[in-house]
């Protein structure tokens, strides 16, 4: 396929910037006001963090392929991505609320959780998928940081009620995995399945 873009089916501002970042030209692919995104993100019982967070993918992958279609935009490959937190097999989603944000806070502080990024490709018949799992460690987080933090608003829209990419940062000992994963990209994957739908990533 000989295409100068890439179309973004994503509302997050993130993996705008983080596509920048490969220097991929983009467009977005946004849902119709009367598409219903979250019933996508609906989680099934049992199943796990890792599964889910590639269900969804593929879901919203199915939904923009639908929206193209529907619009008769021009054909060109169309990128999407899922982000979810796990703290074992409890998936913790954006928060509905700031008690729901500060409750999600409390079980995160003082341990180990997984974020779990997945991202895929569709390019004519192709459908590519690549999956980013990292290991964050939390300090234990005072109450008065988490009531500040909440009281901030940055929790909200966030997957796990956090951003690593702010302030909370300073309470996070170590990460192994994609720290542009966590933020809601994974770049080396995205760029690997780039590269494989033929289209090349700087540098
Ligand atoms: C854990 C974590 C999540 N997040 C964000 C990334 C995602 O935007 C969000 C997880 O929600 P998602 O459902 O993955 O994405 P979204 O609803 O924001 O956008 P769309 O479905 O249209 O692509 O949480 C951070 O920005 N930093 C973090 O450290």
């Amino acid at each position: 396929m000989n295409t100068t873009f890439v179309y973004l089916a994503s509302q997050s501002p993130r993996r705008a910037q983080l596509l920048d970042q490969l220097g991929v030209a983009h467009r977005p692919l946004l849902p119709a006001p009367d598409e219903d995104a979250e019933a996508l993100e609906a989680e099934r019982e049992g199943e796990a963090p890792a599964d889910y967070v590639q269900r969804v993918t593929r879901a919203k992958l199915d939904a923009a392929l639908a929206r193209l279609q529907a619009r008769a935009l021009p054909p060109a490959p169309i990128l999407c991505a899922d982000t979810t937190v796990a703290l074992g097999p409890r998936i913790l989603g954006k928060p509905r609320d700031a008690d729901d944000a500060a409750a999600t806070l409390r079980a995160l502080s003082a341990g180990v959780h997984h974020v779990y990024t997945a991202v895929a490709v569709a390019a004519g018949a192709r459908r590519l998928l690549a999956l980013s799992d990292s290991r964050v460690v939390f300090a234990a987080l005072p109450e008065a940081t988490i009531a500040r933090y909440v009281a901030s608003g940055e929790p909200f829209g966030k997957a796990g009620s956090y951003a690593i990419q702010g302030p909370i940062s300073a309470w996070i000992e170590r990460v192994e995995g994609s720290y542009s994963g966590i933020m809601g990209l994974p770049l080396f994957e995205t760029r690997a399945l780039l590269a494989e739908a033929g289209i090349a990533c700087a540098p």
